[in-house]
């Protein structure tokens, strides 16, 4: 549980943000209904529950986006029904409100919900005055500290999301080639292991690793060598489906994850992809890169350390018998 919430943010957020209206709301909202404010104190339990059940969703489902949007939207609702029936001593929930929000949900989606907020309380205020408002000048102070307040919390959470995407972008791909990296692929093999035991779904690793590399560098520099990783994946991938995975292992080792195959088209595509680098990846002299090509399907029982390491034995043997072929482990 602790391990989730700290490689989840959205999931951590969602819970930190669940946990705090449980604690903070549930004492007012029976308040309310104790001093028989029913409508403020139903919107306050309704929040809590919403929170509840938006919560556990998230974490029975993985999925942050749509218990997010619920949550947001909920909470927006229910705080202009307490602004309007409890007018100023609401008006104060709006500021933490505005703040959360953008915890929730996207920096944009959060923005375009606070400004239909706002403007719902500011039309209802001029349908009935003084509803809301004391005054006037109360009613313009509110809009400009709530409209300033959104702004910079706009402006802070949509630097943090860029941030965190560059930040994760750094963290899962190899800066050479544009591939993910080994660490994605160990996270990406640990969820076709739970895929493959959970629902039957059948994977196929493809291990390759490009011949007498050193050769290729020592003859026409480091340059052209790095050169030559960089075409691979594009080369690699227009030869691959979408569900197909590829990352760089290290050096000049690649690792392709094939989804939902079976190991006789396993093998005829680790053959593909052989040609496909034989043919399409000339070197300056005219000559063409080959590579040796480890193959194994994952079966029954394996974790992930041992599917790669039959591969790996797999690609031994493949440059052992002389490079530029397939074997299967
Ligand atoms: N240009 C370049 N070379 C790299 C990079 N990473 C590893 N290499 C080189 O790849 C070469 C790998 O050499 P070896 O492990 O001896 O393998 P090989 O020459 O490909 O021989 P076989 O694998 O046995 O066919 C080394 O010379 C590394 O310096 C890189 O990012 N860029």
């Amino acid at each position: 549980m602790l391990e989730r919430l700290k490689n989840d943010f959205y999931l951590a957020m969602l819970t930190l943000v669940g946990a705090m209206i449980v604690l903070c709301v549930t004492p007012y909202g029976l308040y309310r209904l104790y001093t028989g404010n029913i409508v403020v104190g139903i919107a306050d339990l309704l929040m809590v529950t919403c929170a509840i059940i938006a919560t556990r969703k998230a974490w029975s489902s993985g999925d942050t986006v749509k218990p997010g949007l619920f949550m947001a939207v909920v909470f927006c609702i229910g705080a202009v029904l307490v602004c309007i029936n409890l007018g100023v001593d609401g008006l104060f929930w709006v500021y933490p409100f505005l703040v959360f929000i953008f915890f929730l949900v996207s920096p944009l989606k959060a923005f375009a919900l606070l400004v239909t907020m706002l403007l719902v309380l500011l039309s209802y205020a001029f349908w009935r005055p003084g509803s809301v408002f004391d005054s006037q000048f109360q009613m313009t102070s509110f809009m400009v500290t709530t409209t300033i307040s959104s702004v910079f919390a706009f402006i802070f959470a949509y630097r943090a999301q860029v941030q965190r995407q560059e930040l994760k972008r750094l963290a899962t791909t190899d800066s050479l080639t544009g591939a993910s990296n080994r660490r994605t692929l160990n996270d990406q093999l640990a969820v076709a292991i739970y895929e493959f035991t959970k629902s039957a779904r059948q994977y196929g690793l493809i291990l390759l690793d490009l011949d007498h590399f050193k050769q290729i560098n020592d003859n026409h520099g480091h340059k052209v060598g790095d050169q030559k990783l960089i075409e691979l994946i594009p080369v690699l991938k227009s030869m691959l489906r979408s569900q197909d995975q590829v990352f760089r292992f290290g050096g000049e080792e690649f690792v392709v994850l094939v989804a939902d195959t079976r190991p006789a088209d396993l093998n005829k595509l680790a053959e593909k992809l052989r040609a496909g680098v034989e043919q399409r990846m000339m070197l300056p002299d005219g000559s063409y890169l080959t590579t040796s090509i480890g193959v194994a399907q994952l079966q029954p029982g394996e974790d992930w350390e041992a599917w790669l390491h039959r591969a790996d034995m797999a690609l031994y043997q493949a440059k052992h018998l002389g490079r530029n072929q397939v074997v299967t482990g």
